[in-house]
């Protein structure tokens, strides 16, 4: 029977001697889908794709590719292709060599394999590249080279591990939308891992964020991003404000939050113990240059602008905030009165209790 999906991961456990470094992982992906797996460093991402590969075995559980469990099925014999960040091209060999050596190696006959290795090169932006040598190419180009050598070869599943890892930020930033377009037009579902919150964002249907071993969430970026199931996804994914604090009265999902000046404000969560920790997005904070310009937000403080951090279109401003121990983080518009605001002025700072997200400490 035909799997509606191409990847299944069934209670999958990795134990090196007590340490599970892949912690009872279960999920699936979608034909066509692009599914990210974002974590800090050594929080098991590697391993456990190592398991879908095939380099690396299960303690427990199963690894189901269509339907069919991969256990005991060794790595040449997977429908699985991998690039890793070192890319791992041959040298020696030509463009067009790189790409079609895998169809050559199943046993695909010479002329056959080039004109394929051919219609590929062509179709990730570099026709008529297959004389030339990989070394003589740029980052991005050698990259494309890498994902092309993977799709010629038709797989089911497509693995990244870190693959723009190597490549400078600008290169960085431009491979992530030309790999997101690649993955669209070919529909192959792709599974990536990365340790940048970004890269995860800006290409995946879905991200599960790993964090010592385990799932923390499994979502849509905008998911992820607006509705974080736990601290640790609401500080990984995207830029936040974070305080520590006690709630002091909650109904209703809605809850007041004490900060250790005794300052209260007001959140959102359901949180049954004392001690707990608010986040709030540097964008979800209003600014004004007087008091009754916020006064519909429940949450409104004076402050003062410690910092200009300029960064373009990512401005923001450290405001010392009376009542905040730490300088509260907001988006600086790059328009209107406030677009030229210096160390130093003077500012009143707002949000709405939705914008902040209160969790148990
Ligand atoms: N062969 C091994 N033997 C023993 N421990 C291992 C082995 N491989 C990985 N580990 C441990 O398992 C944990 C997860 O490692 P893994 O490489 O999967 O993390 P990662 O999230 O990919 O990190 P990074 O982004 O740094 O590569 C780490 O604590 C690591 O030290």
């Amino acid at each position: 029977m035909a799997s509606s999906t191409d990847l299944d991961i069934v209670n999958v456990t990795k134990r090196f001697g007590t340490h599970a470094a892949v912690d009872d992982v279960t999920f699936s992906v979608a034909p066509g889908e692009f599914f990210s797996i974002l974590g800090p460093s050594g929080c098991g991402k590697t391993t456990l794709m190592r398991m879908i590969a095939g380099f690396e075995h299960p303690t427990s559980g199963d690894i189901r590719i269509r339907g069919r469990s991969m256990i005991g099925v060794p790595a040449n014999k997977r429908p699985v292709n991998m690039v890793f960040q070192s890319l791992a091209l041959f040298p020696m060999m030509s463009v067009g060599e790189n790409v079609a050596y895998g169809l050559s190696c199943r046993g695909v006959p010479r002329e056959d394999a080039e004109e394929r290795a051919e219609r590929m090169l062509e179709r990730v932006g570099l026709k008529g590249f297959s004389e030339r040598r990989v070394t003589a190419l740029s980052g991005g180009q050698r990259q494309r080279v890498a994902i092309a050598r993977c799709l010629v070869l038709e797989p089911t599943l497509v693995l990244l591990d870190e693959p723009l890892g190597a490549l400078d930020l600008k290169l960085r930033e431009h491979m992530k939308i030309e790999l997101k377009q690649l993955q669209g037009t070919f529909n192959t579902t792709f599974v990536y891992i990365t340790h940048d919150q970004s890269e995860a964002l800006v290409m995946s249907d879905r991200i599960a964020v790993m964090n010592q071993g385990k799932f923390e969430q499994v979502g849509s970026p905008r998911d992820l991003y607006h509705n974080p199931a736990t601290p640790f996804v609401a500080s990984f994914v995207g830029e936040t404000n974070r305080w520590p604090g006690e709630i002091v009265s909650s109904s209703n999902g809605t809850v007041a939050l004490q900060l250790p000046s005794g300052m209260v404000t007001q959140g959102t969560g359901r949180v049954s113990q004392k001690s707990a920790v608010a986040f709030v997005r540097p964008e979800a904070i209003a600014l004004a240059p007087s008091q009754p310009a916020l006064r519909d937000l429940p949450n409104r403080f004076e402050g003062r602008v410690s910092a200009v951090l300029f960064d373009g279109a990512n401005s923001s401003l450290l405001i010392e905030t009376l009542g905040f121990d730490q300088p509260v983080r907001a988006v600086l518009p790059q328009a209107g009165p406030l677009a030229g605001i210096e160390v130093g002025a003077p500012i009143h700072v707002g949000w709405t209790a939705d914008a902040m997200k209160v969790f148990a400490a």
